[in-house]
């Protein structure tokens, strides 16, 4: 599903990313973890193609994603705000969307209505514009907006990050069943090991850039991350 290999981001001297490859299959839920500025972030922008790598390629669906656009329509994700329109509402937000997207009324219906919980009444139909949201709603319609239009690939930077603990325990269980039931891949940045490790199959770490781990037994992903945390 996404090939990585010899994948190099350079600022001036400074090296933030050196992955020499990094296969993730199809369905997989695909954790990556890694102290403040380990690269995590730059990785989720260089195979979105918002930051070019200085070498190397991603391939999503043997596409190099630097090359064609193909990919686009099959990938979801939430990064930052900075992905939202913050000058609708979230529901005409989630609206154009779905026009884009070409979803019907009731599909679009559907797909939120798996959010209920999620967003609390505190979401939808409050006329509040995305820039007035709490930090934590943000993220809600970010991670809903990431998962519309049936993306095969959906990739979430720290989803958990400002959700408080009922919002936590409701996204855990909606990323699962989103799993199991649409067989979307998964590639999740957290700083929470707890989440990370409870929700993903392979938990791969990154220190200054470069791959020191790939987990991929759920008994020992959290031993040897609290000895590496730890250390
Ligand atoms: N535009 C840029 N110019 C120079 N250095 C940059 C730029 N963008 C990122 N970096 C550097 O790249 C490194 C990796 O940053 P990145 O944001 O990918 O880390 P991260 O693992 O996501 O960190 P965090 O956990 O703090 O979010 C950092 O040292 C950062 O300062």
């Amino acid at each position: 599903m996404i090939q990585i290999s010899q994948l190099k981001k350079q600022y001036k001297e400074a090296v933030v990313l050196n992955v020499e490859s990094l296969e993730i299959p199809k369905g997989e839920c695909f954790g990556l973890v890694g102290n403040n500025g380990a690269g995590k972030t730059t990785l989720f922008r260089i195979i979105l193609d918002l930051v070019r790598a200085t070498s190397g390629q991603v391939k999503i669906n043997d596409e190099d994603v630097s090359k064609s656009e193909a990919w686009k329509a099959k990938t979801g994700a939430y990064l930052d705000e900075h992905m939202l329109l913050a000058y609708l509402t979230p529901d005409e937000y989630f609206e154009t969307l779905r026009k884009i997207y070409g979803l019907s009324e009731e599909d679009l219906k559907q797909h939120l209505e798996k959010f209920t919980e999620l967003f609390n009444d505190e979401v939808l139909g409050k006329k509040k514009y995305i820039r007035d949201l709490s930090k934590g709603n943000l993220k809600k319609v970010g991670i809903a907006a990431a998962l519309m239009g049936n993306p095969d690939v959906v990739m979430l930077d720290e989803p958990f990050e400002n959700l408080d603990p009922s919002s936590q325990i409701r996204l855990k269980k909606l990323i699962i069943k989103e799993k199991e039931n649409s067989k979307v891949t998964f590639l999740i940045s957290s700083h929470d090991l707890n989440h990370v490790t409870e929700i993903c199959d392979r938990i791969v770490l990154l220190e200054k850039g470069k791959v020191i781990r790939d987990l991929r037994e759920k008994a020992e992903m959290m031993s040897e991350l609290e000895a590496y945390f730890t250390g």
